[in-house]
C-alpha cells in the first residue's frame, strides 16, 4: 500500500523580498473555464484571463488555475497509477531506473542545486519510436514490464495536459500583447508533440520527525510553464501555495523569462514576467506527499532570446541567445551528477 496522502510544506519565493516576509504573499487564482471546458475548445483565451497571467507572470511568476476542463476522472486515474508505481517493490522500479545517456524513467537520487531531493521520481515524455534520440530532450521512455495500466493511464494524462499547455501558451502570448500564436512555432506542430515536454511522478516519503530540512531544494524550473498537481501542503515562511481542490498550480520557468524570436520568455520576456522560484519542505506527521508535474518545454532546436518586441533603447536585451537544447542538456547533467554549479539563465545575462 503507498503511505497515506498528507502535510507537507511548498513554498514560491516572493520577488526582492526576503523569504521570510514572503508569507504574506498570496498566489492569485485564475478561472480556465472560458477557454479550457471541453464545450469551449478552440475558442481563444478570453482577455481578462490573458491579461491576468501576464499580472502573474510579471509578479510571482506563479498562479493557480482552476477549471482546467481536464476531466476528473483521468486526473484520478493517473494519480492511482503513481500511487501504484511507487508501491512497487524497489527491485521492479530499479529495473527502469534512469541513466546518464537517457534521464527518463525512475531516480531516487536526484541533485537540485547540488543538494539530493529526498523524494523518488518517475519521468517520461511523448516519444515516438523511429523519431532521432537527443540526448535529454527525445529519449526513449522506459516503462515497466506488465504495467500496461500504469503507461495508458499516464500517456493519456501527458496528452490531454499538453493540449491544456498550448492553450495557456495562446493565453501568455496575448497577455504580452503578442497574436494568440505567435510563440507556437518554437513549439512545434502540437499534433506532432515535437516540443520537448516531459511528465514527473514525485513521491516524498514521510521524513523523519528530526528532519527539518528541505525535500526539494529552491530552484527555478529550466523550461517554459510547469503545470503540477499537488495533493498537500502546509504553509512554511515562504509564500505557501495551498493546494485547491483540482486546481493546478501554473509557474513559469527559466525560458519564459526570455521571450525570443524563435522562442521562450524569462529570456523570453526580456525579464518582464519571471521564473518562479520554489521548493518544497520535509514531510511531517508520518505521511507522505506526491505531486505530478508536467514540464512544458520548447522543441529541441529552439533558441530562446528576447523577444524583439520587449528590446527597446530603455530595455536592451538582457539575455544573450540560449539555446535551448544546451541548457536542458547542460541542467539534467547537473541533476544526474555533481558537477559543479548548476547552469542557470543568468549564466546568459548579459552584463550591463
Ligand atoms: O512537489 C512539488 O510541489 C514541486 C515539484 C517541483 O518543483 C519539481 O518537480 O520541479
Ligand atoms: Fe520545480
Amino acid at each position: 500500500m503507498p503511505a497515506a496522502h498528507g502535510p507537507a510544506s511548498a513554498g514560491l519565493a516572493v520577488p526582492d523580498g526576503p523569504a521570510k516576509q514572503s508569507g504574506s504573499a498570496q498566489i492569485p487564482i485564475i478561472d480556465g473555464r472560458g477557454f479550457l471546458a471541453r464545450e469551449r475548445r478552440g475558442a481563444p483565451p478570453p482577455q481578462d484571463v490573458a491579461a491576468a497571467i501576464s499580472e502573474a507572470g510579471r509578479t510571482l511568476g506563479a498562479f493557480q488555475l482552476i477549471n482546467h476542463g481536464v476531466d476528473t476522472a483521468l486526473v484520478e486515474r493517473m494519480k492511482n497509477a503513481a500511487a501504484h508505481f511507487f508501491a512497487l517493490p524497489k527491485e521492479t522500479k530499479l529495473q527502469v531506473r534512469r541513466s546518464k545517456d537517457n534521464p527518463l524513467g525512475y531516480s531516487d537520487d536526484e541533485l537540485t542545486k547540488r543538494v539530493i531531493d529526498l523524494k523518488e521520481c518517475f519521468d517520461f515524455n511523448q516519444y515516438h519510436p523511429g523519431r532521432p534520440h537527443i540526448p535529454a530532450l527525445h529519449t526513449p521512455n522506459r516503462w515497466p514490464e506488465g504495467e500496461d495500466e500504469f503507461r495508458a493511464a499516464l500517456q493519456a494524462y501527458l496528452s490531454e495536459l499538453s493540449w491544456a499547455a498550448f492553450k495557456l501558451l495562446e493565453a501568455f502570448s496575448l497577455g504580452l500583447g503578442l497574436p494568440a500564436h505567435a510563440l507556437h512555432p518554437a513549439f512545434g506542430d502540437p499534433e506532432q508533440a515535437t516540443h520537448t515536454t516531459l511528465m514527473r511522478l514525485n513521491y516524498y516519503p514521510p521524513a523523519d520527525p528530526q528532519e527539518k530540512g528541505l525535500a526539494l531544494n529552491e530552484h527555478t524550473d529550466p523550461g517554459f510553464l510547469t503545470i503540477l498537481l499537488q495533493d498537500s501542503q502546509v504553509g512554511d515562511e515562504w509564500c505557501a501555495v495551498p493546494p485547491i481542490s483540482d486546481a493546478f498550480v501554473v509557474n513559469f520557468g527559466d525560458i519564459a523569462q526570455v521571450p525570443g524570436t524563435a522562442l521562450c520568455k524569462q529570456i523570453l520576456s526580456n525579464d518582464v514576467y519571471r521564473a518562479a522560484n520554489h521548493r518544497v519542505v520535509a514531510p511531517k506527521g508520518g505521511r507522505a506527499r506526491y505531486s505530478y508535474a508536467v514540464f512544458f518545454n520548447p522543441e529541441p532546436e529552439a533558441v530562446c532570446q528576447p523577444l524583439p518586441d520587449f528590446v527597446t533603447r530603455e530595455r536592451p536585451a538582457a539575455f544573450r541567445p540560449v539555446p535551448w537544447r544546451e541548457f536542458m542538456q547542460a541542467r539534467v547533467a547537473g541533476n544526474i551528477e555533481d558537477l559543479g554549479e548548476e547552469v542557470q539563465t543568468y549564466h546568459y545575462r548579459i552584463q550591463p
